[in-house]
């Protein structure tokens, strides 16, 4: 998908505010431009005319004064119209793209210019940054433009009606000004734009980088180090804005330049008409302060094209993005799952890379209810098996079922309302303890989670937060310890009504003596559901379990 394809419908959407916003630009401009040229005209001759004389004052001046007031109004309205209708169309875009972004990830490598899989940063930055280039898109790109081309569209037709010896020239100087200037400023501006961008997400991903392992930073004494690669993308994105900034500052002196020509070349050859008494002297003041505000409006094309570069490096980051291949192909009409789900993996082949097998040939049969055990050494492909059964990854070869289905013909949706996980790394969201547990039941009331609390020991520590169930458990869950957030996590997983139950080490940095205590409970608290723990705790805390699946480089081999 193309990024024109992704704007295009919101720009149908907002197409009533953009066109208004078009239209007020355009009464603005023409309103700008009579102003200047009616009131050279005016001042040119009233100064002309003698005291005696009789000169219609009230006329001109009332109409200045009522374009003055259209412009102010026009621009105003402008200026509403067309920022709604961007936010609006900005808002929109960043939910599609997230949309399908959560919808690519994990991702692969993507084509940009890194040529690696992409940051963390790089990824907000097209989120956020990128995005916000494609303001310009409109705002100071198709607007400008349609108002440039029809301002010297009006002072052609003005010179070729009022003095047409200045008509060629002027027009030379016009299309200079729309078409070369313009390619010209895009050809010296596309690179430094990419590197802009580019350079952009680094120094964003830099920050964020450094800010996430900050405490190891400290503790090898490595701050310096990241000082160091900020400074030096910060010093390299500086350099690129430079080389950006000199040429807009070309193109804006060419711009100028041409600006000059022309105003001389209606200053001269009306002059030569003055004399002749072609044209009257107010009406050439009037030209020439027409000229000035077309050349005026002319030059915003160039301002619009100057946002372009960036604009089209941020929609070109854009496009990589949404043109990655989505991690998983939702079949376009799937097979229910059956009320008895068993677990069945069938001569499964799957690498995260070629060459390197997480798991090769593994075949395996969990039954409905069943409690199982899954050990086997770190790298043995644990975490790996519980990404196959969400269908978070396809494998390779063979196939994964549940309840006899292949997961590869069924609804994404209802495997995920199937299987609840606990993942290695599961993150405590931002917002409260409610919040976090809710996330696994929304349905539950505060005496189930309670009862879940008390389960995983953790409802004594709750109590005790100021707010309770209120409490604010903030970024990443930093107000707990790693093993409160731990047990908060595995308390959401288990409040989850799904028949099936993964959980990839769920005891981790928790110690001994409630591990023990979590393990003796899980039998309970997942009591007629599937259970599947991946574990590294010793077989003592595992007697509880129906089977123990150890698994090793070549499949599984049930232990008795
Ligand atoms: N996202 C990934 N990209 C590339 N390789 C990966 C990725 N995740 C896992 N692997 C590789 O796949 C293999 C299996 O990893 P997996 O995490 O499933 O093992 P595990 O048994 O859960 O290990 P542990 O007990 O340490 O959690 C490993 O060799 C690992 O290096």
């Amino acid at each position: 998908m193309s990024l024109l394809d992704l704007l295009w419908p919101l720009y149908r959407r907002e197409a009533p505010r953009l066109l208004v916003a078009l239209g007020l630009g355009l009464v603005t401009l023409f309103a700008g431009i009579a102003l200047l040229g009616i009131s050279g005209w005016f001042l040119t001759a009233a100064a002309l005319t003698t005291a005696g004389m009789a000169f219609n004052l009230f006329g001109p001046s009332s109409l200045i004064r009522g374009l003055s007031l259209l412009r102010i109004l026009a621009r105003y309205g402008e200026r509403i119209a067309g920022h709604d209708a961007t936010l609006a169309l900005l808002a929109g875009l960043r939910g599609d793209v997230f949309a399908r972004l959560l919808a690519r990830i994990p991702l692969g490598r993507l084509p940009d210019e890194a040529g690696g899989a992409m940051a963390h940063g790089d990824l907000v930055s097209r989120l956020t940054a990128d995005i916000d280039q494609l303001e310009s898109l409109f705002v100071v790109g198709v607007g400008p433009l349609v108002n440039g081309l029809l301002a010297a569209l009006a002072l052609g037709v003005a010179l070729a009606l009022l003095l047409p010896s200045a008509l060629l020239p002027v027009l030379f100087a016009l299309a200079l000004a729309i078409i070369g200037v313009p390619l010209l400023l895009l050809l010296l501006a596309r690179r430094p734009a990419r590197a802009v961008a580019r350079l952009g997400a680094l120094l964003r991903g830099a920050v964020i980088e450094a800010i996430e392992s900050r405490d190891d930073l400290r503790a090898f004494g490595r701050t310096a180090l990241a000082q160091a690669r900020f400074e030096q993308a910060a010093v390299e994105l500086g350099r690129a804005r430079r080389r950006l900034a000199l040429s807009g500052a070309l193109a804006g002196a060419a711009m100028q330049a041409l600006t000059a020509g022309a105003l001389l070349a209606v200053l001269l050859l009306g002059t030569r008409a003055l004399s002749s008494g072609a044209i009257t002297g107010p009406l050439l003041v009037g030209l020439l302060l027409g000229t000035l505000a077309s050349f005026e409006a002319v030059a915003a094309i160039l301002r619009g094209v100057a946002r372009f570069g960036p604009a089209a490096a941020a929609a070109e980051r854009l496009a990589g993005l949404l043109d990655a291949p989505a991690a998983i192909v939702a079949e376009p009409h799937p097979l229910s799952l059956p009320n008895s789900l068993d677990i069945a993996f069938e001569a499964v082949h799957f690498a995260y890379e070629p060459g390197r097998p997480a798991l090769s040939g593994l075949t395996l049969k969990i039954g409905c209810g069943e409690r199982v055990a899954l050990t086997g050494p770190s790298g043995s492909g644990k975490s790996t098996l519980f990404a196959l059964i969400l269908r978070l990854h396809d494998p390779d070869s063979g196939r994964v079922l549940l309840g006899g289905i292949d997961l590869k013909c069924a609804d994404p949706d209802e495997i995920h309302a199937a299987v609840a996980v606990l993942e290695q790394d599961a993150p405590l969201f931002m917002g409260s303890v409610r919040d976090n547990l809710l996330i696994g039941n929304p349905r539950c009331g505060d005496a189930a989670l309670w009862a879940m609390l008390e389960a995983v020991q953790m409802a004594d520590l709750v109590a005790a937060l100021p707010g309770g169930l209120d409490a604010f458990v903030g970024e990443t869950g930093h107000t707990l310890s790693a093993g409160q957030a731990r047990r908060l996590c595995l308390a959401r997983t288990l409040l989850s009504p799904a028949p099936i139950l993964l959980l990839d080490e769920p005891t981790a940095s928790i110690d001994p003596a409630l591990e023990q205590a979590i393990f003796e409970a899980l039998p309970r608290l997942t009591a007629g559901r599937t259970l599947v723990v991946a574990t590294h705790a010793p077989p003592a805390m595992l007697k509880d379990f129906n089977r123990k699946l150890h698994l090793c480089a070549q499949g599984a081999l049930e232990i008795a």
